[in-house]
Formats: C-alpha cells, sequence, structure tokens
C-alpha cells in the first residue's frame, strides 16, 4: 500500500465524531455561529459543501476562528478545488465520487481526501491508490444499509461514511454497522433553523443525536 503524508490520518477523522454535518452555508456571518453550534452539541468534525459562493471563505474563518472544530470542504469535483480547499484552510477534504486523477493529486499533498464511492469497483481504484476510508454516496440511492453489509464481506477492511438521505430514524441502523464509523447528513444543520439565527436549536439537534447513539 502507498504510504501518505497526510497531516492527519482518516481513521482519525471517523473516529473523532459519529455525525458529520452537512453544511450549505449561504450567508458568510452565519459560518462562525453555526460552527460553534454544532461544536456546543458535541459535533467537531464539520462538512462545508463547495455549493456556495462563500464557502471557502467559511472554511478560512472556521479553522480560524473555532479551534475546537474539524473542518472540511465537501462537493470537491477535480484538482482545482482541491487546491482551492487546501489553500482556505481545509483540513480534510470530501467528496461525492472521484476521479483516478483527483484521487492521485489528493495522495501526493498534505491534506487527506475521503472519495465518494457508491461502487465495489470505486472502492477497488481507490484501494489500488491507497484509499481505505471512503463516503458512501448517495447511501440510501445506492442500496443502503443493505448494501453497506454486503461491502463488508469482501472489503473488510474499508471504512465508510454513508451520506445521502440519512434521516434521525435511520442514522442508528447505519452506525451499528461494523464497517461505519460516521455518517454524513444535513438534517443536523438545517437551513431554516440558520435563515433564523436559531443556533441554539442547532445545538440541540446535535445533543439529542448524539444522544441517541
Ligand atoms: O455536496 C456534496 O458533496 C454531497 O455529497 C451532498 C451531500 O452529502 C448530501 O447533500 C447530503 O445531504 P442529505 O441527503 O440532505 O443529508
Amino acid at each position: 500500500m502507498p504510504e501518505n503524508n497526510w497531516s492527519l490520518q482518516p481513521q482519525d477523522i471517523f473516529k473523532r465524531s459519529p455525525i458529520v454535518p452537512v453544511m450549505v452555508i449561504n450567508k458568510i456571518e452565519d459560518a462562525v455561529p453555526l460552527a460553534k453550534a454544532l461544536v456546543a452539541g458535541g459535533i467537531s468534525v464539520l462538512e462545508v459543501t463547495l455549493r456556495t459562493p462563500c464557502a471557502l471563505e467559511a472554511i478560512t474563518k472556521i479553522a480560524k476562528e473555532v479551534p475546537d472544530a474539524l473542518v472540511g470542504a465537501g462537493t470537491i469535483l477535480n484538482e482545482d478545488q482541491l487546491q482551492q480547499a487546501v489553500d482556505a484552510g481545509a483540513q480534510f477534504v470530501i467528496t461525492p465520487g472521484a476521479t483516478p486523477s483527483l484521487l492521485k493529486a489528493a495522495m501526493a499533498g498534505n491534506v487527506p481526501l475521503i472519495p465518494g464511492v457508491a461502487s465495489i469497483s470505486e472502492v477497488m481504484t481507490g484501494m489500488s491508490l491507497g484509499y481505505t476510508n471512503f463516503k458512501f454516496f448517495p447511501a440510501e440511492a445506492s442500496g443502503g444499509v443493505n448494501a453497506l453489509k454486503a461491502f463488508s464481506g469482501p472489503l473488510a477492511d474499508i471504512r465508510f461514511c454513508p451520506t445521502g438521505g440519512i434521516t434521525p430514524s435511520s442514522y442508528r441502523d447505519y452506525l451499528a454497522l461494523k464497517n461505519v464509523d460516521c455518517i454524513g447528513g444535513s438534517w443536523i444543520a438545517p437551513t431554516d433553523a440558520m435563515e433564523q439565527g436559531d443556533w441554539a436549536r442547532i445545538t440541540a439537534l446535535c445533543k439529542e443525536a448524539i444522544s441517541g447513539i
């Protein structure tokens, strides 16, 4: 297996928080209060999706101003975005899918990549380049809990963070799987709570989710 020069190992990211909020930040002023609300609720691994114009700036601010959080960039689709996320201060990078060139570029850098996969062949491509930890996306649409159970036979040493379509009523079923350390979801950081500046509600949602595990 190739060695990596990453500043942080993906297994340490996976073990740090059982729930990874998928964050869509529309207003830069929301970035730090949102991150603080999540950390206050016991969730400290944060995925900021690069789906909004202020996402990179949000990553920079959270990395500087919320030291208890581990902030990563999501929705990375190519090497340019990978570089932008690294330059913004992302501590890890997470993608919905993966190309061999993106996998190779991240493996040569210092910031860990969690590649998105939806099939065993995609996992095998990642494994051949040294990857062991993957985002299973879109989890529910790609077979959900049953698919991950089936993956655990041939892919016994591979760890997954399922994301996509996971809800407050299904996250425990995923976390109970032996090849799952953490799950991703947007329900924990709802847009309406952010719009209302209702940070207490977000903290409460985190606490409720963590206490239910
Ligand atoms: O933008 C990305 O890179 C993504 O991977 C998409 C997110 O993971 C899903 O949007 C999760 O959202 P929910 O299904 O609402 O929990």
